[in-house]
C-alpha cells in the first residue's frame, strides 16, 4: 500500500526543552492512525512539523512522497486540515464558505451538493454559519476540507463536545472515506472514538510513541488481571481470574451445568493509556 505520510526519527527542542524524541509513524492509504496523548504531549507540534508550519531539530518528515521541509503551497491541493481554528467566515451562508474554497481549489459546485447532502446540511445551506449548531458547524468544516478529495486527512478532535448523534453520522463518514482510500491521522481524546475508527493508535507520552499498535493489541497487552464474569444458573454472579484453580473451577460448573453464561472484560483504551502515561486524557 502507498505510504502517504512517513516520519523518520523527528525530534524537536524549543531551547533545551526536547518536545518530541526520535517519532516514527507511517500511514498508508485507507488506514485511519489515531495519534493520542495528554496534553502537552506533543502532538500540535507533530502536526506542525507534519504540516511544514515549524521545522524540526532532527529527523525526516515525508508527506505524500515529499519532505515536509521544503513543501511548497500546492501541496494542500492534496492535504485536508480540520483543526479548531478552521476559519468559517460567520457571516457567510454554508453555501457561500463552500464555494469560496471550491472556487479557490477549482472544484466543481455539483461537488459542494453532494457533500452537504452526505452529512445532511442541504436543508441549511442557505443560513450564514453563524447560525448553525455547533454540530452542523463542525460538519461544515468537516466537508470543506473534503471537497478537493485530499489523499490524506488530518483532524483535529473532530467530535469533541458533539452529541451522539452527530458523532455517530461523523464516524461513519470517516469510514466511508477509509474505504474510499483516504489515509485520516486523527488526534483525541476520546478513546472509544479511537477504537472504533482507527487500525492503529499511536500513544504519545513527553514527546515519544510509548505504545504502537492496534487497540485491540493495546488493550490486551496491558490485560493483566483477565477477569470472568460468570453468571450462574441459580441467578448468582462470580468473578474467576485466570488462574489454574479458577479454570478447574469453571470446568467443574461447566460439567455440573451451572453456568448460565460468560464474559470476559478487557480493559479499554482509556484503561492503557492512564496505565502507559499515568495520566489522565484531559
Ligand atoms: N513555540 C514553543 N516554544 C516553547 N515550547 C513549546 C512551543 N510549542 C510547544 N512547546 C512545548 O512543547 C510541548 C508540546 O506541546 P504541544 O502543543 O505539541 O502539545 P499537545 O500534545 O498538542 O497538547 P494539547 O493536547 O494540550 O494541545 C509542551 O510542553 C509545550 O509547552
Amino acid at each position: 500500500m502507498e505510504t502517504r505520510l512517513k516520519l523518520t526519527n523527528i525530534s524537536k527542542s524549543f531551547g533545551d526543552y526536547n518536545a518530541l524524541d526520535g517519532i516514527n509513524l507511517e500511514i498508508k492509504k485507507g488506514e485511519i492512525i489515531g495519534f493520542l496523548g495528554p496534553s502537552g504531549a506533543g502532538k500540535t507540534t507533530t502536526i506542525k512539523i507534519i504540516t511544514g508550519q515549524l521545522k524540526q531539530t532532527n529527523g525526516t518528515a515525508e508527506l505524500l512522497g515529499r519532505d515536509t521541509s521544503k513543501i511548497t503551497h500546492d501541496i494542500y491541493r492534496e492535504v485536508g486540515i480540520v483543526s479548531d481554528n478552521s476559519g468559517v467566515y460567520e457571516k457567510v451562508t454554508v453555501w457561500g464558505n463552500m464555494k469560496l474554497y471550491a472556487d479557490l481549489l477549482g472544484v466543481d459546485k455539483r461537488v459542494i451538493t453532494e457533500l452537504l447532502e452526505r452529512v445532511g446540511l442541504s436543508a441549511h445551506k442557505d443560513k450564514k454559519a453563524e447560525k448553525l449548531s455547533r454540530g452542523q458547524k463542525q460538519r461544515l468544516v468537516l466537508v470543506r476540507a473534503l471537497m478537493h478529495k485530499p489523499k490524506i486527512l488530518f483532524l483535529d478532535e473532530p467530535t469533541s463536545g458533539l452529541d451522539p448523534g452527530t458523532t455517530l453520522e461523523i464516524h461513519k463518514l470517516l469510514l466511508e472515506l477509509q474505504e474510499e482510500g483516504m489515509a485520516i491521522f486523527l488526534t483525541t481524546h476520546d478513546m472509544e472514538e479511537a477504537t472504533r475508527l482507527c487500525n492503529k493508535v499511536a500513544l504519545l507520552n513527553r514527546g515519544k510513541i510509548a505504545e504502537y499498535g492496534t487497540p485491540k493489541e493495546l488493550s490486551l497487552k496491558y490485560h493483566e488481571d483477565r477477569v470472568f464474569r460468570v453468571i450462574k444458573t441459580d441467578g448468582y454472579e462470580e468473578k474467576l481470574y485466570d488462574t489454574d484453580e479458577d479454570r478447574e473451577t469453571l470446568s467443574a460448573w461447566i460439567r455440573a451445568n451451572e453456568v448460565e453464561s460468560l464474559h470476559t472484560s478487557e480493559p479499554n483504551l482509556e484503561k492503557v493509556f492512564l496505565r502507559v502515561t499515568g495520566r489522565e486524557l484531559v
